[in-house]
């Protein structure tokens, strides 16, 4: 098993590339499969999660040409229907939450489809409803395999629908985004998510040939056409590896410059930071994090306790809810985290207690943190990361606490931060990568 050592207590220093975004990333590569000509996509983050859903494409016969690092060209001239229903196809689809979005684009350009029910973390129920419904509006049939756990959807023909999505699902929106782009007439989708991932996808499929309106709004209109043809296309900076760096700036009171954020697409990221009392300087298109001694989460208005929550975008996103939990386990004063999303991101929390932290856990939704201004550190020591974001919040606390911590189950942080452990130690850190 690998595990991360890690002696806290060290402030880093300089300069952080973020990655290609991860979840762009799973929506874009599955968007290849929608024409036979070539694709060419850059900035993809070389992680695990990115890394199986190529393998994957490479088994059902997509052409892959990694040109260099990050940089990729894809080919799928033809599909292999008979793998995509065999047992090794169901073991390793079932690996990653992103597989799910191979259904969309199979179903538009081939009108069949089949995927099983697929993976990623394990942080509360995650139904695929909206996904489904969507493709039975445009026409297609919907099977589960129970026994099997496998899903397939088939199509005599796609024809545009209004669609009003039951929750704004963000694979949800990219998978019937995909499988309407080739059906015939128009598809409204309300209700949309708006998330950068998806607007990044809707630009790639309309210089692809596709006609969507609407990107950036929860309104897409759809206009079907033909045939798509190939393009190249550049995955904008992990919002959420940029969020997770200011919350470790902070923690460990470190001055950090986070090259080329896109500014324009972080929303409420940077402010959501600030209201914890975070310095952030925006340095043309670089994130300058001053190092700090202390900082004082804001009140509301009102004087009442400050609550961060979660909400589809262009709300703040539960992708960074945990790691603002962590940085305001440093904090002078006290907040409310509300996870309205999923229902067990908020668990690792345990782990933070122990270490020291003052947090009481109020229900699977939210926690109560009670800053302990720097004055206290954590204290090093033993944990297991249960999903990508409470484990890079757990790297983070690791960092900052007093003594040496070890991090079991590191897949679930190398799912989703690409050799973060080569590129902390580049800041000062000290992170070592041991087998146990
Ligand atoms: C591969 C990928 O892109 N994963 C992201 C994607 O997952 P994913 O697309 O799977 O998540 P969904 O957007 O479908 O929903 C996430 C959860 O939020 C709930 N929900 C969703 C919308 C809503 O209006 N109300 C509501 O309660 C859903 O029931 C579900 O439990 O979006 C999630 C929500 O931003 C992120 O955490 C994941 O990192
Ligand atoms: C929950 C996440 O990933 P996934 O949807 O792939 O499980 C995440 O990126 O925080």
């Amino acid at each position: 098993m690998n595990t991360f050592q890690i002696v806290g207590g060290n402030p880093l220093h300089g300069n952080f590339h973020p990655q290609g975004a991860k979840n762009e990333a799973l929506q874009v590569i599955c968007a290849i499969l929608l024409t036979s000509d070539l694709v060419r996509i850059k900035n993809i983050p070389e992680i695990q999660d990115v890394l199986i859903l190529i393998e994957i494409l490479k088994t059902v016969g997509v052409k892959v040409i990694r040109n260099s690092k990050g940089d990729y060209t894809f080919c799928s001239e033809e599909i292999d229907f008979d793998f995509l229903k065999s047992k090794e196809f169901r073991k390793n689809g079932a690996q990653l939450r992103g597989s799910i979005m191979l259904l969309g684009p199979l179903l538009g350009r081939f009108q069949e489809a089949y995927i099983p029910v697929p993976g990623g973390d394990k942080i509360g129920r995650r139904r695929l409803d909206t996904h489904f419904q969507g493709f039975i509006s445009l026409g297609a049939k919907f099977l589960y395999d129970e026994e099997e756990k496998y899903y397939a959807v088939t199509a005599e023909e796609l024809q545009g629908n209004y669609i009003l999505l039951e929750e704004a699902s963000v694979t949800g929106t990219a998978n019937i985004i995909m499988a309407s782009v080739l059906a015939k007439g128009t598809t409204q989708i309300y209700n949309a998510a708006c998330e950068p991932y998806i607007q990044q996808l809707c630009k790639m499929l309309n210089s692809m040939g596709a006609n969507i309106q609407g990107i950036g709004s929860n309104f897409l209109t759809i206009e079907g056409v033909e045939k798509l043809r190939g393009t190249e296309h550049t995955i904008l900076p992990d919002m959420i590896e940029i969020g997770s760096i200011i919350g470790l700036a902070a923690m460990t009171k470190s001055e950090i410059t986070i090259k080329n954020v896109s500014w324009k697409n972080l929303g409420n990221i940077p402010d959501t930071f600030k209201r914890l009392g975070i310095h952030i300087d925006k340095q043309e298109d670089d994130m300058h994090i001053p190092a700090q001694e202390h900082y004082k989460i804001q009140k509301f208005m009102d004087g009442s306790i400050l609550t961060v929550s979660d909400a589809p975008w262009p709300g703040f996103t539960p992708d960074l809810l945990s790691i603002i939990l962590v940085v305001s386990t440093q904090a002078q004063g006290s907040v409310l985290i509300h996870q309205k999303m999923f229902e067990s991101r908020l668990f690792f929390v345990d782990k933070l207690i122990d270490m020291g932290a003052q947090i009481i856990l109020c229900d699977p939704h939210r926690a109560t943190v009670i800053g302990l201004n720097q004055e206290i550190p954590l204290r090093g020591t033993m944990m297991t990361s249960p999903d990508i974001r409470a484990g890079i919040s757990l790297l983070i606390a690791a960092l900052s606490a007093k003594g040496t911590s070890l991090i079991h189950n590191i897949y679930q942080i190398d799912r989703g931060y690409e050799n973060i452990d080569g590129r902390l130690r580049a800041l000062g850190a000290d992170i070592t990568r041991v087998k146990i």
